[in-house]
């Protein structure tokens, strides 16, 4: 480059800063006139927001309440770390919270935070219109001239001097285009006060034209598309602020008893419910329970949520409905003696003396599809008599058991309890059956402001009724939340078994898929097209379903090897091809326990970092996942790979329902397993298996 040309450059340069240094007194000028003209206290705290404004943050000062004619709000902020409604108290006593009450000196002053929640509701329904959701906006109420950190539920308590490092620390969630989007949008529905001398927001000043209709301030779409954006190139553990208007919906929606949200893998239905469990726990002062019937999961969703909304984090219990019901047991003084070991080795004897050489051997052999009938058909639905199950209709089992059989399968399950009694173990069946009698026979002690159940096509119907019994038919009570096609567990039932009536406008579907690449929801699709399935709410519902497709990129890759070992070779290379900076976002997902322990050594020898999904918590490991298809349930991850997924061939029962039952199964287990991949699905087979 010649030095003239150097020159221009500078002095181009000198000018753009000369003109930035300009606005930025314009905006330093404006702002010192609304704060001349705001009362003492506001001036104080504004002045400790300065640091904000600096950082790209929106301060909107002294705002007219809608729908009143001289209620104001102090202070609206919006900045990366989200919305902050602001209330200012310029109190002489000393502010105080304790025992849930707020206090000036010693009077209580409870009025101001319901006060506060009232006007934030105000401004959670006035960016849902941007989809964005409730996690996102948070109470502020600020003391000047004080020293003071605390909360009251989700209200946060901060003194003068707090206030500012405080809300800095939040984590991003809005980029700036988002906020100026959200700010301008606020500063429509919250507009200046009229009685106050502080000057308009100018919407213009931020390149959108004065008295445009407030859609028009902001790309609704762009705002949309950007938020899928980011989540999907983020990390698998990106929390998200902005949802689609059909799942925002259901977070904020008013159910007048229990809800159900279904839809296919990878809809957002886990999303809804984390956002709901949030969102009520924002509105109640109560706790929520969230549960699941893998005992991994609850981990990774109280990481999750943490990460997304810390406030109300505390009041969601995240459990495993069996880990729940033991310790609902103990705090009731309830004795019990879970051990399912010693369980399954009465169920053995049990198979022994009566099982083998029963009519059930010629349908099935191997005890397996036994233990299971018991397990999920008769215990896990709370079958105490011979008469209720000579007749019942057993949900996801094919083969129709004659009488002949039922009696024998009755006097098996009397035969194990007999057993398992007398050696004084409980199984997982008797601790929810147990927990159930408690909460019937003692209602109305629930702590619970409302339950979600996550995966709710994998509890039983006994656990159902338990959840169920906590909250009862109350008003956003109970929430289910999961897909019949993603049943990976034998067996099924009916809500309406519980006594739940999700009818109506109680039971909503998710159609859109976030997740998966087009290919790889194909590929899933393909595994389970024939299997129609029997939804919990009773709907019979065909395998191949229609899903609308977020995200179109992806490749699926197979690789058939001839043998055992040539097939591991080529996942090592098949994960090292990928990289090491993928291995993170990566896991290997197999059939078994047995195979997950053989693809944790192969991996741990090959030097490639692994952890167990039973340890994952949700937060970023340096290490592909390794785990079950069971494990993997309600998790994603970039690139998945299926080492030997196709079941091998091999002599099966004899009962040709029970065998097509069995393979249904499995199949439903390879889709869920398929459906955790977002980018990449590796399938190695070995040819034997074929
Ligand atoms: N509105 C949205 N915008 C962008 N991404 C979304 C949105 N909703 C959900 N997602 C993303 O889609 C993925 C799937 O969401 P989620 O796990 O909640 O689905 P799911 O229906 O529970 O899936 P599954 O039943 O297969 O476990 C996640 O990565 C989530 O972040």
């Amino acid at each position: 480059m010649v030095a003239g040309g150097s020159a221009s450059v500078r002095a181009q340069e000198a000018r753009r800063h000369e003109r930035e240094l300009r606005e930025q007194l314009l905006a330093a000028q404006r702002e010192a006139r609304r704060w001349e003209a705001a009362s003492e206290g506001e001036r104080k705290v504004a002045a400790q927001l300065l640091m904000l404004t600096g950082r790209g943050w929106r301060l909107l000062v002294d705002r007219r309440w809608p729908g009143t004619r001289s209620a104001n709000v102090d202070m609206l902020l919006v900045g990366p770390g989200g919305v902050f409604v602001i209330d200012v108290k310029n109190w002489q006593a000393p502010p105080g919270a304790a025992e849930g009450h707020l206090t000036a000196g010693r009077q209580r002053r409870d009025g101001e935070i319901g006060k506060l929640l009232a006007v934030t509701r105000l401004a959670e329904a006035a960016v849902a219109a941007l989809g964005m959701s409730p996690v996102a906006v948070q109470p502020v109420m600020v003391f000047a001239g004080r020293s003071f950190t605390g909360e009251l539920g989700r209200v946060r308590l901060l003194g003068e001097r707090e206030v500012g490092p405080a809300l800095l620390a939040e984590r991003a969630r809005l980029t700036p285009p988002g906020v100026r989007a959200v700010a301008d949008h606020l500063a429509q529905v919250f507009p200046a006060y009229e009685s106050s001398a502080l000057p308009e927001e100018h919407p213009g000043a931020h390149g959108v034209a004065p008295g445009a209709p407030a859609e028009a301030l902001f790309d609704l779409d762009g705002l949309c598309e950007a938020a899928v954006e980011a989540a999907r190139s983020g990390p698998i553990e990106q929390w998200m602020t902005f949802l689609h208007p059909a799942q925002l919906a259901l977070v904020r929606r008013n159910w007048s008893g229990p809800a159900r949200v279904s839809g296919p893998a990878g809809t957002g239905k886990t999303v809804v419910a984390l956002h709901r469990a949030a969102h009520l726990a924002q509105r109640t002062t109560g706790r929520i329970l969230y549960v699941t019937f893998a005992s991994n999961l609850p981990r990774v969703q109280r990481t999750f949520l943490r990460t997304m909304s810390p406030a109300v984090a505390d009041r969601v219990e995240f459990r495993s409905l069996h880990a729940w019901a033991q310790r609902f047991l103990d705090e009731r003084g309830i004795p019990h003696n879970l051990h399912g070991g010693k369980a399954e080795d009465a169920f053995s004897r049990a198979w022994l003396h009566l099982g083998r050489h029963s009519v059930l051997a010629s349908l099935d052999p191997s005890p397996g599809y036994w233990h299971e009938e018991i397990d999920r058909v008769i215990k896990g639905r709370g079958i105490t008599r011979f008469e209720e199950y000579a007749t019942l209709r057993r949900h996801r089992r094919r083969t129709n058991l004659r009488r002949p059989h039922r009696e024998a399968v009755w006097a098996l399950y009397e035969e194990y309890e007999r057993v398992r009694i007398r050696r004084g173990v409980h199984d997982f069946n008797d601790i929810l059956a147990l927990a159930l009698a408690e909460a019937r026979a003692r209602p109305g002690r629930s702590p619970y402001a409302a339950v979600i159940a996550d995966e709710v096509q994998d509890l039983t119907l006994v656990g159902v009724r338990l959840l169920h019994a906590l909250v009862g038919d109350a008003p956003n009570g109970l929430l289910l939340v999961g897909d019949g096609q993603q049943a990976v567990y034998p067996g099924g039932f009916r809500l309406s078994d519980a006594g739940i009536d999700v009818r109506g406008d109680r039971g909503q579907i998710l159609r859109t898929n976030y997740r998966n690449a087009r290919e790889i929801l194909g590929a899933a699709l393909a595994v389970v097209a024939d299997d129609a399935f029997d939804d919990i709410d009773g709907t019979r519902t065909a395998g191949l379903r229609e899903v609308d497709l977020a995200y179109h990129g992806g490749q699926v890759l197979r690789s058939v090897c001839r043998t055992p070992a040539e097939h591991d070779r080529a996942l090592l290379a098949a994960l090292r091809e990928r990289g090491e900076p993928t291995w993170p976002d990566s896991a290997v997902l197999c059939r078994s326990r047995r195979e997950t322990a053989h693809y944790q050594h192969l991996l741990e020898r090959a030097g490639i970092p692994q952890c167990s999904l039973d340890r994952y918590d949700g937060r970023p490991v340096a290490a592909v996942k390794v785990g079950s298809y069971r494990r993997a349930k309600g998790l994603e991850f970039a690139h998945v790979y299926l080492p030997d997924h196709a079941p091998p061939l091999g002599p099966g029962p004899a009962d040709e329902d029970i065998a097509g039952e069995r393979a249904e199964l499995e199949r439903a287990q390879l889709f869920v397993a398929m459906t955790r991949a977002r980018d990449t699905l590796w399938l190695g087979a070995v040819r034997r298996t074929l």
